[in-house]
């Protein structure tokens, strides 16, 4: 569409944003300006916006004004069936290849891809999927017939050596990429990537000069605060509290009534004793909570996951297997009762909260104990014997440097938004006081005191970084030391 008039083109996407979204206008500025971009077509194009912010538009509406297919590569089938489930509500044709569908779907779904007129808007494919001989003949003959249109990559931190989820089977993309659909314009879109994240996306993808659409990750609506598991003498009782704070302040008289109930929130745990146990003991509260792991059986986890998201139950008390592609507006508050391994896992997680923009609030419970058995679990799992090493290595200091900044992010007392913001690379952020440690500064250093014993320096807080500079450890030694 690279030479339509620009006023044509502005009402030819209004329409469709309308006709197939239901949506008036753009959620942003960014979302505007990127969907316009790659309708424009093209371009390699790069978005970067947080949680929630609304990336699946920047392609989906393109997809669909197209002729022709988009191919969609995204990191989990769960996260397929999600985003397939919406666009099925929407009346727009998407399916899937993948190794869990039946032969006779399958056939259906390559029948109507080698068809003249393919009803196929969008087509999700795993990376392991996208390196198959299937897919490559599938690939090489929509190209040879004009049908491509977009290739988008999902979740496109997961390509980096340096992003928390790192999958190597992504690393193939940006060959094959080159090799079958050099022409074909890549779209890569990520919530969760630092400079060195966004640099090695462009390496791997091979991104020829992409325009980069990235938003600051600052959620303005979330109050961020780092409680000390360990300076509170009932660590219960004080998240049961919060969960009754953050749901509306008072428990309703019949607790089987959810709608009394002001939204919902997560609590995050480490391991699936950990989900059950707290899961327990909030319904002994009277908070309605179910446990959600990798322990349950399939359909009992399903089941958990749909009491929750149709709001019959208003807490979920999850590993991190849980929440990837959960696009549910009113989460009132994201609970961290362990702690995350990093900081882009943290951002993630907590990012599942005010996701319809009213203030919402995120809570880590942090413990040195805490701290010291996540470090073992990291160094642990460092130590295991890596086919590639090269590989292995870089990942080590990505998994390093990413713990590291998170015991940052809960020892020093600098605004939680600006530390977030600065992991990202964004600018300073106006807090606005929603964050612990600008609300109540005092508060936050005099815990931080306690956390540790020994003596002290001067408090000073410096006007160039924010921080509150104190002396942590003891003898002398200032700032943080490293733990993996
Ligand atoms: N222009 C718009 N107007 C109103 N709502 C919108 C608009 N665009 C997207 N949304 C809604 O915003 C919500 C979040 O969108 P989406 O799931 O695409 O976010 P995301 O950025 O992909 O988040 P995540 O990184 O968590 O997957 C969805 O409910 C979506 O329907």
């Amino acid at each position: 569409m690279e030479d339509v008039d620009e006023g044509i083109l502005s009402d030819v996407i209004y329409e469709a944003l309308k006709t197939a979204f239901g949506h008036k206008e753009f959620k942003t500025k960014l979302q505007k300006d990127a969907v316009f971009a790659i309708v424009r077509g093209g371009k390699d194009v790069f978005v970067s916006m947080p949680t929630g912010a609304g990336k699946s538009l920047c392609y989906q509406l393109p997809a669909i004004m197209a002729e022709g297919i988009t191919m969609v590569v995204s990191p989990l089938i769960a996260l397929m069936q999600d985003q397939m489930d919406h666009l099925a509500a929407r009346a727009i044709p998407a399916e899937t290849i993948n190794s869990k569908m039946t032969e006779t779907d399958r056939k259906r779904v390559l029948a109507d891809l080698y068809s003249e007129t393919p009803l196929t808007k969008l087509l999700y494919i795993t990376p392991e999927q996208a390196a198959t001989e299937t897919f490559k003949n599938l690939a090489q003959s929509l190209v040879e017939r004009e049908k491509l249109n977009y290739f988008v990559i999902d979740e496109a931190h997961c390509v980096s050596q340096w992003g928390h989820d790192f999958r190597p089977d992504y690393l193939k993309l940006g060959f094959m990429r080159v090799k079958l659909i050099p022409k074909v314009p890549c779209i890569a879109l990520t919530a969760t990537a630092n400079k060195q994240v966004i640099e090695d996306i462009f390496l791997q993808l091979k991104l020829k000069k992409p325009l980069k659409f990235k938003s600051s990750c600052f959620r303005t609506n979330i109050y961020y605060e780092v409680t000390m598991k360990q300076l509170i003498r009932d660590p219960y009782t004080d998240l049961f509290d919060y969960i009754k704070q953050c749901l509306g302040g008072t428990l309703p008289e019949n607790p089987k009534k959810v709608s009394d109930w002001y939204g919902c929130g997560i609590v995050y745990n480490r391991t699936k004793d950990g989900c059950e146990e707290v899961a327990h003991r909030l319904c002994q509260k009277n908070i309605p909570a179910k446990a959600y792991h990798a322990g349950l059986k399939t359909g009992d986890r399903l089941k958990v996951q749909t009491d929750w998201m149709e709001g019959k139950v208003p807490v979920i008390v999850a590993t991190v297997s849980f929440g990837m592609g959960v696009d549910k507006a009113n989460v009132r508050f994201v609970a961290h009762w362990t702690m995350p391994q990093s900081m882009a896992g943290y951002y993630q997680e907590s990012g599942r909260a005010g996701r319809d923009g009213k203030q919402s609030y995120c809570r880590l419970y942090y413990s040195r104990e805490e701290r010291d058995k996540v470090a073992f679990l990291i160094n642990a799992d460092l130590k295991r014997p890596k086919k590639d090493l090269a590989a292995a290595k870089m990942r080590s200091k990505a998994t390093m440097d990413g713990f590291n900044n998170f015991v940052e992010y809960c020892e020093k007392p600098k605004c939680r938004h600006w530390t977030i913001t600065d992991y990202f690379g964004d600018e300073k952020p106006d807090c606005q006081k929603n964050c612990d440690v600008c609300k109540y500064p005092k508060r936050v250093v005099e815990d931080l005191k306690n956390l540790v014993s020994g003596s002290f320096g001067k408090t000073r807080i410096s006007k160039d970084t924010g921080e509150v500079d104190v002396d942590l450890y003891g003898g002398g030694r200032r700032g943080l030391k490293k733990y993996v």
